[in-house]
């Protein structure tokens, strides 16, 4: 049995992690959940999975399920110090990374410190902190297993070609629902149709992220740090029907993709079983009934997100964290109808303008960082 503990169990990829889980209830086994608020569809969980450790951000919400469940062999846990200790679990060998945000980094760590593989979907810690976690994992003797869709179509692109032999990784993008649209028609978008993805279904901040390019900005990042490649080495290319999950192109020009329908599902079962694969329902490609599979550049300018995202990559230092942590408060407010669509981009920009870079922080500046974003963007 391989046991598994995940942070943000009641999300998008929370909940597909366990769909993977219920089809492989012989060979996995849930021993701890994290959530944020969402004590009745947690509640759910611990009814069929039955781990011994649960948390929820929400202390109120924490303290409701203790007194709901007293008396049952699951232990109930709270705040940070409860994801925290979800992330430690003894008992578990990997943890599902998947909350949003760079509030991820320190569950990350603990994971790695308690030598747990990690499988990864929450890409803002490896954009914020990639450089003390790459190596952290290395001195650990972790794996971190790539769930985000693009980056685990380059992990099985990779599998069983020589490293010097990578030229270059092509990481697609749908384009979002604002591809072909001018700078003029982005500031006109409603929370509604920056909401509506054209082939995924995932949470909302990652949605957003998708439509205003900052998605792809972010996974440029996490791709550098999971496959110790150079920027110059990663091409971004629109790929608006995501079947052609990402490509490495080798230096004897041959190029390799990894395709599929549009289903998370996929590579969170791959990272769950790597090396070996298992077998998943679900649609498959059908190429006699596949219309196209196009291509096109991506439009930097529109999507200034995108630009800002690979400037600050490679600036590095605090910067990737001053951009992630301004496209998180912006796009939060965003969300809450506080600002406009294209005030998500203006945000950032502002921040990197106003940031001082420093060029090696540590955990306790990159979260100095996050704070002083927050105090430039209120
Ligand atoms: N969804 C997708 O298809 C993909 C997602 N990713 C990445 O995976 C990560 C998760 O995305 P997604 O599943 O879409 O996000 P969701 O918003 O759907 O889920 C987020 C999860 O995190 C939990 N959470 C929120 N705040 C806290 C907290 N303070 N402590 C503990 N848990 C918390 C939520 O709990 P609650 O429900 O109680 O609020 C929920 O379970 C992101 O980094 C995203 O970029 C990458 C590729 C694809
Ligand atoms: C499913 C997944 O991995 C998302 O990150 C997806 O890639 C978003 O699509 P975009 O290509 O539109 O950002
Ligand atoms: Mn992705």
């Amino acid at each position: 049995m391989k046991k598994i503990a995940i942070l943000g169990s009641t999300g998008s990829i929370g909940t597909q992690t366990l769909d993977v889980v219920r089809a492989h209830s012989d060979e996995l086994e849930v021993v701890a959940l994290a959530a944020g608020s969402n004590k009745e569809r947690l509640k759910e969980q611990i009814r069929e999975f039955h781990p011994e450790l649960v948390s929820l951000s929400d202390e109120r919400k924490a303290q409701e399920l203790k007194e709901e469940l007293a008396g049952e062999a699951v232990e109930v846990v709270c705040g940070m110090d409860g994801l925290i200790e979800v992330a430690g679990i003894d008992s578990a060998d990997v943890v599902v990374t998947a909350v949003v945000g760079m509030m991820g980094i320190l569950p990350t760590m603990e994971a790695i410190r308690k030598g747990k593989d990690i499988a990864l979907a929450n890409k803002e810690t490896l954009v914020t902190a990639g450089h003390l976690i790459i190596p952290m994992a290395r001195e650990y003797g972790v794996s971190i297993l790539p769930v985000d869709s693009e980056h685990s179509a380059i992990f099985q692109c990779l599998q069983g070609e020589p490293k010097k032999a990578l030229d270059k990784i092509l990481l697609t993008a749908s384009g979002g629902p604002f591809r072909g649209k001018s700078a003029e028609f982005l500031e006109t978008v409603t929370l509604e149709d920056a909401l509506n993805h054209p082939n995924w279904s995932m949470g909302p901040k990652i949605t957003i992220d998708s439509s205003t390019m900052v998605n792809k900005g972010l996974e440029v990042m996490e791709a550098k740090w999971l496959f110790g490649v150079d920027y110059s080495q990663i091409e971004v290319v629109i790929q608006p029907q995501s079947i052609i999950h990402s490509m490495v192109q080798y230096i004897d020009g041959a190029v390799i993709a990894q395709l599929g329908t549009p289903d998370m599902r996929v590579p969170i079962e791959y990272a769950l079983f790597y090396p070996e694969r298992r077998s998943l329902p679900g649609d498959r490609l059908d190429f006699s009934k596949l219309s196209q599979i196009t291509f096109e550049k991506p439009d930097y300018k529109v999507f200034r997100g995108l630009s800002l995202a690979i400037e600050a990559g490679k600036t590095g230092g605090t910067m990737p964290t001053v951009f992630n942590a301004a496209n998180e408060r912006a796009v939060a407010k965003f969300l809450k109808g506080e600002i406009k669509y294209t005030d998500i981009v203006r945000s950032i920009e502002k921040c990197m303008d106003a940031h001082k870079v420093s060029a090696h922080p540590d955990l306790e500046e990159i979260l100095a960082t996050e704070q002083w974003v927050y105090s430039v963007l209120q």
